[in-house]
């Protein structure tokens, strides 16, 4: 008999040639989009979340974190997670109750795609393979990092601006340009936080022209509590490569550059944003914090490796700067292989091979530029995403968290398939001051995504506290909130949360305290001391020089699409005022 959802006729293929085509609204037969990497695409609120255990009643405040979504099936095939809407997720903790909220960030991508209900942006970071309809847009999902600034969730990914969103109802306010400051084509997904000053510290590379271009322009800016841009330098790479997260001293912002490569003629020919260079060395990019000048960046470079996260940063007795972060010993990215067909892990056995241990580097910033360095300590670990006590950056510090891989322990792959994001079926905690290892393993069907720590309320003793992060349960599809006594992992969780749905695997989340969302409300609201947040009022410079060159060919299609213009409405303004201009 045949299958109830038999058709009458066969379904065509909805991609051909690697392309979407057709009607049907389907997302690809692929890894990328399959077992736990499935779409969701749900936006929802849930009152009163199901606990085990109770939850400490000393959490107050939310846990956010983003997650890439994609909201509808992508242009092409091959697309990879990295490409997908970021959609953020907020756990409110409140005296022993949690509630969840999730909604997408209204990128303007996001509103463009909606429009017509269906991906116009092509590939990740390659505006080439773009549907002209959105030939000039910002193409970024600010997918990769939630943080909270001065009363805004700001939503971020490097490859453009950051968008707010209003913490409390995660709606989309709008893209944030720190009223007029920032406006440089790119920036980072990991700003730095100085505890001691409140000064925000971030950068964009690739920010030259229209920050898809290929260049090596990095900018470094730094924003003070109160809001005003104090310092802006912009410097040179020695290649376009990734340059992901970053490490902040009190005197020093350090830029790792990692060895997988930007190609502008790739690109064009619908190539990949990224290839790995094997034959590249990793480096460290040193700035100063205050009054920098172009000249002064010094690159110290290493054996080739691939960067993760940054754990903590410091600069010790001698003025040198410490500098730790795991590097992986081969592409993690196997989806951006060499252009020439040298070894990247394929499949999942291989990809499990690579390490991804924990350095210590201690660079001294006297150094000459372009000279090799060797890191000072490994600590012996496998993972990724690695945390600190916040309170401590820019400081000695002794603890710190992360993900991490044993593949000694059993993996239920009859049960779970390949491990979707990586086999992070432990979670660490380790002191640099005594070697410790504080390790618990999740089970044989379960992974771990990114930790947050949560200091205990009252206490400014370095790591006290909670760690709280998502566990996937790549068996049943669905997801729960494990809460730990920060340094005693082992002894398992305290308490759990657990969600009815299953959320994607997202990248980075920050918890906030109830009592600073309040206090910027308060500030925030209309008539307040400081204001409502405004989103950015004019496009940027690149998307207006495109205006000023005439290369919006395809405007008319744009003028067919009502809701578009709306997107599109302040490049038609400046369009509108310059020809007014001319005579
Ligand atoms: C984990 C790193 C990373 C780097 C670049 C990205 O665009 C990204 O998107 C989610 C993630
Ligand atoms: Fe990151």
């Amino acid at each position: 008999m045949a299958h109830i959802f038999s058709l009458a006729a066969p379904a065509p293929p909805a991609y051909r040639e690697g392309k979407l085509s057709g009607d049907q609204v389907k997302f690809p037969d692929t890894g990328f989009f399959q077992g736990f990497n499935k779409p969701s695409r749900l936006e929802a609120d849930i009152l009163e979340l199901e606990t085990t255990g109770s939850i400490p009643k000393d959490i107050n405040g939310t846990f956010y974190r983003v997650q890439p979504d994609h909201q509808f099936p992508p242009l092409f095939e091959e697309d990879i997670h990295f490409n997908g809407d970021g959609s953020v997720s907020a756990f409110k903790f409140e005296n022993g109750h949690v509630d969840f909220k999730q909604r997408f960030v209204r990128t303007d991508r996001f509103k463009a795609e909606r429009t017509v209900r269906r991906a116009l942006v092509g590939k990740y970071r390659n505006p080439y393979t773009d549907n002209e309809m959105v030939k000039g847009i910002i193409r970024t999902v600010s997918n990769t990092n939630i943080i909270f600034w001065r009363g805004v969730l700001l939503a971020t990914k490097e490859d453009g601006p950051p968008f707010a969103m209003d913490p409390t109802t995660l709606e989309t306010i709008g893209r944030y340009d720190f009223d007029g400051q920032v406006l440089s084509p790119t920036f980072t997904a990991h700003p730095k936080f100085d505890p001691d000053t409140g000064e925000m510290v971030c950068f964009g590379y690739e920010a030259g022209e229209n920050g898809f271009d290929g260049s090596c322009d990095i900018v470094v800016y730094t924003i003070d509590k109160d809001g005003k841009k104090t310092e802006e330098c912009w410097y040179k790479a020695p290649f376009c490569g990734m340059i992901h997260d970053c490490a902040l001293t009190k005197n020093y912002l350090i830029l790792p550059l990692t060895p997988i490569k930007v190609d502008v003629e790739r690109m064009r020919k619908g190539g990949n944003k990224f290839a790995w260079d094997p034959n590249e060395d990793q480096w460290y990019g040193i700035v100063p914090r205050r009054n920098g000048k172009p000249e002064d960046i010094v690159w110290l470079r290493a054996d080739n490796g691939f960067h993760g996260h940054v754990a903590g940063s410091y600069e010790d007795s001698n003025g040198h700067i410490v500098c730790d972060l795991t590097v992986a010993s081969d592409n993690v990215f196997f989806f951006f292989p060499p252009d020439s067909p040298t070894h990247t892990p394929a499949n999942h056995a291989q990809r499990n091979k690579l390490i991804s241990d924990t350095y210590r580097w201690v660079f001294d910033p006297k150094t000459p530029t372009n000279t090799r360095v060797t890191p000072a300590r490994i600590y012996g670990i496998n993972g990724e995403f690695s945390r600190i006590d916040d309170r401590v950056l820019t400081k000695k510090y002794n603890h710190f968290w992360q993900c991490n891989i044993d593949p000694t322990k059993p993996y239920d792959f009859q049960k779970c398939g390949p491990p979707a994001g990586g086999l992070f079926n432990v979670l660490g905690h380790y002191e640099w001051d005594t070697g410790k290892k504080d390790t618990w393993w999740a089970g044989p069907t379960c992974t771990f995504q990114e930790p947050v720590f949560v200091p205990k309320e009252g206490s400014t003793a370095e790591g006290e506290g909670y760690l709280i992060a998502l566990l996937n349960h790549l068996d049943v599809l669905r997801n729960d909130i494990l809460i730990f006594d920060a340094q005693s992992l082992s002894q398992g969780p305290l308490a759990a949360v657990h969600l009815p749905v299953k959320l994607r695997l997202g990248l980075h989340g920050n918890f906030i305290e109830k009592r600073e969302v309040d206090e910027w409300k308060e500030r925030r609201k209309e008539g307040g001391e400081v204001g409502p947040a405004e989103p950015a009022k004019e496009a940027l410079p690149w998307q207006k020089r495109m205006v000023e060159r005439g290369e919006f060919k395809d405007d008319e299609v744009l003028h067919k699409i009502e809701a578009l213009r709306s997107v599109f409405l302040t490049l038609y303004r400046i369009r509108a005022r310059d020809a007014r201009a001319t005579p």
